[in-house]
């Protein structure tokens, strides 16, 4: 498993916006978009291409970049996942959705699932995981289990703050994984909140504090 924590200055920047009490629910929504494209950018670093020949403006043949064949399916993870989505689909605009809902309960911490609705072909596909918040991984890790029961081979993550605590068990549950976050940041409070963090994203998004 690779944790990416992309130090890039706009992430950085964008992300430490985010931190600040009082924002209003538009600000934290497109911070969350912005930082969800600048992530996709890093995530879809590696996609292989290969060389096509096309008729270029001249009207002569050329030879441009393609990405090869390889699908995505995003997968983001209500009800907070929805609020990087348009970040992510500004770079990946043909990719098939995948919707999970899931939500962690209060007392237990212990993901509890509502809906699913994965593209019927996500075994060819890789799923692209979005979701603002990786705490203690229980809602990640039972969306993995989600995917690959359902034949999806190849997953990766997008979060904005990942607590290590979360990173750990995703890594003993899930080791194929690779993710991308804004940053690492210190530890989870004894309500399960990350610490620094954002605070709870999907309110913050919904406007439903
Ligand atoms: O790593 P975990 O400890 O499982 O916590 C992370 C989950 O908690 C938040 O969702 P929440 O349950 O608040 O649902 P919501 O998006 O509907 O607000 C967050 O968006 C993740 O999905
Ligand atoms: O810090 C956290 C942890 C879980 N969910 C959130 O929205 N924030
Ligand atoms: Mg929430």
């Amino acid at each position: 498993m690779a944790v990416f924590e992309i130090k890039h200055p706009l992430v950085q920047h964008k992300l430490g916006l985010m931190r600040k009490a009082g924002l209003s629910t538009k600000q934290f929504r497109e911070l969350c978009s912005e930082i969800g494209a600048l992530l996709t950018y890093e995530a879809t670093r590696n996609l292989e291409t290969e060389t096509v020949e096309i008729k270029g403006w001249q009207g002569t043949p050329l030879a441009v970049e393609n990405i090869k064949g390889k699908k995505i399916t995003l997968v983001p993870i209500l009800r907070a996942g929805l609020g990087m989505l348009d970040g992510v689909q500004t770079l990946l605009p043909n990719a098939k959705i995948s919707v999970v809902g899931l939500y962690r309960d209060e007392e237990t911490l212990e993901p509890v699932a509502y809906f699913d609705k994965v593209v019927r072909d996500v075994e060819e596909r890789t799923a692209l995981i979005v979701d603002p918040m990786l705490a203690t991984g229980g809602t990640l890790i039972a969306t993995i289990d989600l995917l690959k029961q359902k034949g999806c081979k190849h997953i990766q993550g997008l979060f904005l703050v990942a607590a290590p605590e979360g990173i750990a068990k995703l890594e003993a549950a899930h080791p194929d994984i690779d993710i991308y976050v804004a940053s690492v940041d210190d530890h989870l409070n004894d309500k399960g909140y990350i610490i620094p963090g954002l605070g709870d994203a999907g309110d913050k998004i919904f406007g439903t504090r």
